[in-house]
């Protein structure tokens, strides 16, 4: 699990390592931990650090202050380092360290892209967290340039132009190969479209005492997917795996009963219960036999995927809160919620659903997604999934926002979000509550979508669910998870 803080938080955690370790030492711990990666890239990619080109591009702050104490360490291992001086007035005494290490100060005025031939590695050290976004597009001209000649971009903190909190990247912000931060990640670092600017990250230990913050996001990966995932136990039964029961797909959409149909059988329920459209059930019953269709048992349900226009949509969805089950309410059941929701609800909207239900626009969703969700789940009591490129889980009353695991863009692509609300109801039918359900339900679907990468259909993408669950059973600490 990698746990994020907002700018914020960081400042207050640096104050008060500050406060007893002395201001210059922080900027010296970072500074040496990024001398000591950008050493290693380069004696990755160039077989030697000595002799090794760097052109370091500063801005005003701190974050170019890391960047030149780093090249002064860099100049004394043999490097010939110049700093750019890109925005504002570098920091003083970073600038005559490097100096005085033998390192030169250009001005960024006066440099085209032929002054990139010989470089070995651009450092991008002109803004971290205080960063505002809008930076000028000539001053990003030169580091857009070294990631068309391929060459390895260092990013000090963050990427420039990112937007820290928000997770955004305004056109021309810098494309990293690789990211060094400092003491903690910040959103930037986990939210698309910023993360896929970053390159790899990399954390360096500041020293900064996270103990007592409670942090804004907390990432989950495959093993955190591995350990919390309900397999069934020796003596589990199909009512231990759990009964989904399913009100979804119309005439008008059949296809989303169908694939959420898939997402639950695929997603490991132990019965699957189909209640929705007949033309989804005529479907169903030719492709997955195992599926029944009458009223019985049921121990989570799914609603509203493919419903399109529904009449009784108010009613239907308010039966199913009644009923005090785990809930799933998906795509066109979002349009009938009641005014307040228990927690053990989940709603599964994409950015545009979750527009209308906060009543704002699109855009004000995918400017600031964190904000966008948590909002989402104290307006409505429920626990809420925001779909998308970076998938989000959000409970009322709880600070940290969950990140399910990353997963290729293949997954962007009609029906997926039916499979998903499927995947989110076996897990939630086999006893795991809401927040961690829809954790695990779109990180799998991710996983999946990163093992069999290509353009296949939901249906198959679903399928395909069961061996990566399946695989994550047989980690390697053999079989893993909870038992149920
Ligand atoms: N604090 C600590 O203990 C530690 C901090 N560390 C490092 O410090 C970094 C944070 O440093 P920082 O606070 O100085 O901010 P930084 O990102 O360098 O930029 C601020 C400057 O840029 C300017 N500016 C901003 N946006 C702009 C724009 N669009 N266009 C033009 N100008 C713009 C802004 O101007 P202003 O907004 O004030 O007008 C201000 O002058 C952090 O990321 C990490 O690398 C580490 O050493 C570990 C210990
Ligand atoms: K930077």
């Amino acid at each position: 699990m990698r746990y994020a803080y907002t700018v914020a938080q960081t400042r207050a955690l640096e104050n008060a390592t500050m406060a007893t370790v002395g201001e210059a030492t922080l900027m010296q711990r970072a500074a040496h931990g990024l001398a000591g990666r950008a050493a290693d890239l380069l004696a990755r990619t160039r077989g030697t650090v000595y002799g090794s080109r760097v052109m370091i591009v500063v801005g005003p702050g701190n974050n170019g202050g890391d960047a030149l104490y780093a090249g002064q360490r860099l100049a004394r291992r043999g490097c010939s380092v110049t700093a750019v001086r890109a925005l504002g007035r570098p920091h003083p005494d970073g600038l005559a360290a490097l100096l005085a290490a033998g390192g030169r100060l250009v001005d960024g005025g006066g440099l085209s892209v032929d002054d990139l031939a010989g470089v070995d590695l651009v450092v991008d050290g002109l803004l971290g967290i205080g960063g505002r976004p809008g930076l000028p597009a000539d001053v990003l001209a030169l580091t857009a340039a070294a990631t068309v000649r391929g060459l390895p971009v260092l990013a000090v903190d963050l990427p420039s132009g990112v937007v820290s909190d928000t997770g955004q990247a305004p056109s021309g912000s810098v494309h990293a190969t690789r990211t060094v931060t400092f003491g903690c990640y910040k959103p930037g670092h986990l939210i698309e479209p910023a993360a896929s600017r970053c390159g790899r990250i990399e954390l360096v230990d500041i020293g900064l005492d996270l103990g007592g913050t409670v942090p804004a996001l907390a990432a989950w990966d495959p093993d955190d997917v591995a350990t919390h995932w309900p397999f069934p136990g020796p003596t589990s039964d199909k009512y231990a795996r759990g009964v989904v029961g399913l009100d979804t797909g119309s005439d008008a959409y059949p296809g989303a009963g169908v694939l959420s149909t898939h997402g639950a059988v695929y997603g490991g329920a132990g019965m699957v219960r189909f209640l929705g459209a007949q033309r989804s059930a005529e479907i169903i019953a030719r492709d997955l036999p195992n599926v029944v269709f009458g009223d019985g048992r049921v121990q989570c349900w799914l609603v509203g995927s493919g419903w399109g226009e529904r009449a009784d949509g108010d009613r239907a969805v308010a039966d199913r809160v009644a009923s005090g089950l785990p809930l799933v309410i998906d795509a066109d059941g979002l349009r009938h919620l009641p005014d307040r929701l228990p927690g053990t609800v989940l709603l599964t909207p994409h950015a545009g659903e979750l527009a209308r239900l906060l009543q704002c626009e699109r855009g004000d969703v995918t400017a600031d997604p964190v904000a966008a969700v948590r909002s989402a789940a104290d307006r409505t009591g429920a626990t809420v999934l925001l779909k998308g490129a970076t998938q989000l889980v959000a409970t009322a009353g709880t600070e940290t926002v969950e990140v399910a695991v990353p997963g290729p863009a293949w997954t962007g692509q009609a029906g997926s979000g039916d499979v998903l609300g499927g995947l989110c109801a076996a897990v939630l039918a086999a006893g795991v509550g809401a927040r961690t359900a829809a954790v695990l339900a779109a990180s799998v679907q991710a996983m999946t979508a990163a093992r069999f990468v290509g353009p296949l259909p939901p249906q198959e993408l679903a399928r395909h669910c069961a061996t990566v669950i399946g695989e994550l059973g047989r980690g390697p600490g053999g079989r893993r998870g909870e038992h149920r």
